[in-house]
Order: structure tokens, then sequence, then C-alpha cells
């Protein structure tokens, strides 16, 4: 399945917000989406998720959703949005029960999902008891769960400390190169997007316009050990986000 971003422009009241966005997400693909505060990223990802229309353009989607997918497009938010009244196994059996998937099939899918997610010890667990790093890791699990043919992921990574970032990371490029999955990942960290995007989206500041869309072409297991070849990439980022939100800023200050 391919999603298709066709001039995509949004306000809200008298504040344009996003103007004329078109690219694509492909299957197997993950795309970054990065850009200054308040430019958009978040309302985009709510325009691919069918969360929200946009004022003008349009969200297409071309062929079949993968086999067995319960939810095409399916959400992980920063703050794991994780039932504290359920279980590991809880958490994600809940997506299943609201498609009526229970007994032995909900728990086979349970037990891929954990395992996948290095959390089989862990399924009696509650929320309460896991570090942000396994809350998020549960989040993932159950957004596996319901087979998605595109993965929204909002600033996932952004409520966990540095350390726990750089091991989840490694879990989703693992994850990633056992059974490619397809995402829009926003975030702000530009680590992150060089890390784990195939192309990476840049926005400008408000209202969100592309800057650029850079694809990478390294593969994304290689890519710690090779990230001084990233880093000129990086560095280019940085300098059209800096810009970008040193722009924004003087906008406010004459506003
Ligand atoms: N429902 C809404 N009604 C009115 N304004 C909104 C609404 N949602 C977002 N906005 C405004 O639209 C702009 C873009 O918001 P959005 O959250 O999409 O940006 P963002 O790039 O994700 O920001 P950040 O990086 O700070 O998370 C902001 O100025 C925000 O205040």
């Amino acid at each position: 399945m391919r999603i298709i971003l066709d001039r995509i422009s949004h306000s809200y009241a008298d504040t344009e917000v996003l103007r004329d966005i078109s690219f694509d997400l492909r299957a197997g693909e993950i795309v970054s989406i990065i850009g200054p505060s308040g430019c958009g990223k978040s309302t985009l990802l709510r325009m691919i998720g069918g969360l929200e229309r946009p004022g003008a353009g349009q969200v297409l989607i071309s062929g079949p959703a993968p086999e067995g997918c319960l939810n095409p497009l399916t959400y992980i938010f920063q703050d794991f949005a994780l039932l504290p009244w359920r279980t590991v196994e809880g958490n994600v059996s809940l997506v299943l029960e609201d498609h009526g998937i229970r007994g032995a099939r909900a728990r086979e899918v349970i037990a891929d999902v954990l395992a996948r997610t290095k959390l089989s010890d862990f399924r009696r667990a509650w929320p309460r008891q896991l570090s942000g790093g396994m809350k998020q890791r549960v989040a993932i699990a159950r957004a596996l769960a319901v087979r998605p043919a595109v993965m929204l992921m909002d600033e996932p990574l952004s409520a966990l400390d540095s350390q726990t970032r750089e091991l989840l990371m490694d879990d989703l490029v693992e994850l990633w190169t056992r059974t490619p999955f397809t995402a829009a990942y926003v975030t702000h960290n530009l680590a992150e997007a060089v890390r784990l995007g195939h192309r990476i989206v840049v926005l400008s500041r408000r209202p969100g316009r592309i800057r650029e869309v850079v694809d990478i072409d390294m593969p994304l297991a290689e890519r710690p050990a090779r990230m001084a070849e990233l880093e000129p990439l990086q560095r280019s980022l940085w300098e059209m986000m800096r810009d970008e939100a040193a722009a924004a800023d003087r906008e406010l200050a004459h506003a």
C-alpha cells in the first residue's frame, strides 16, 4: 500500500499551517518528517491518518493493505497511551478484541509481537512496573499486532532519556530489518531522522512547505557504524532548520 500526499494545504481560521505538500509514503519505507516547532508536522500526520481533512489537496491510498491488516493507519504517540489497568499482554490484546480476535489466534499474535519487541518475559507486567523505553515497546507491539500498512509515529522517542532513545532506535532498526514496515516518523531530533529515515522530508517554518526531500541510500543496519558518512547530511539539515527556526523567531518578534 502506498500513501500519496497530493498538494495538501491547510489553515486554522486565519493561521495558514501547511502549504502545497506533496510526497509519497512507499511500502517498506520509513519517511522522517522534520521542521521547526509549529510548522504543521503533527497536523500533517493527522491528515495522513484520516483524523483531519486538509483544506485543500488530498491524501490518496493506492494498492491493497498487507494481508491480515486490521487497521491500515496506526498511531504511536510520544506518551505511549497504555491502559494502566491492563497488563502488557492485556494492552496488546485490546486492539485484537476490538476486531473480535480472541483465544488461540489472539495468543499467537500477542506472542509474536511481544517476541519481536523483546517483551515476552514481561507479558504479565503492569505498565507502572515498566521503564519508559519498555512502555514505548509495548505501544510498538500493540501497533504491530494490527499489521498496519503505515505506522504514524509522532515524536515516539522524545519522552525518553538519551540512552533509552539510542536503545529504542536500535530496536526499531532491528525490527525493520527483520520485517520491513512502513512509517511516517515525525521528530525534532535530527539524529533520529537520519538514523531511521530512508527519506527525510524537511518542512519550512509555518506555513510548512517542503524545503527539501533527501533520500538516504545507506541500509539502516549499517548506519551506526557509518555515522561519520552521514554527519555532513545531518549538519546541512541542522543549518536549514536553524535558519528556519531563527526566521520563525524573528517573525514572532515582529508580530
Ligand atoms: N486544532 C487546531 N486548531 C487551531 N490551531 C491548531 C490546531 N492544531 C494545531 N494548530 C496550530 O497549527 C500549527 C501547527 O501545529 P502542529 O502541532 O501541527 O505543529 P508541529 O510542527 O507538530 O509542532 P511541534 O513541533 O511544536 O510539535 C500551530 O501553530 C498550532 O498552534
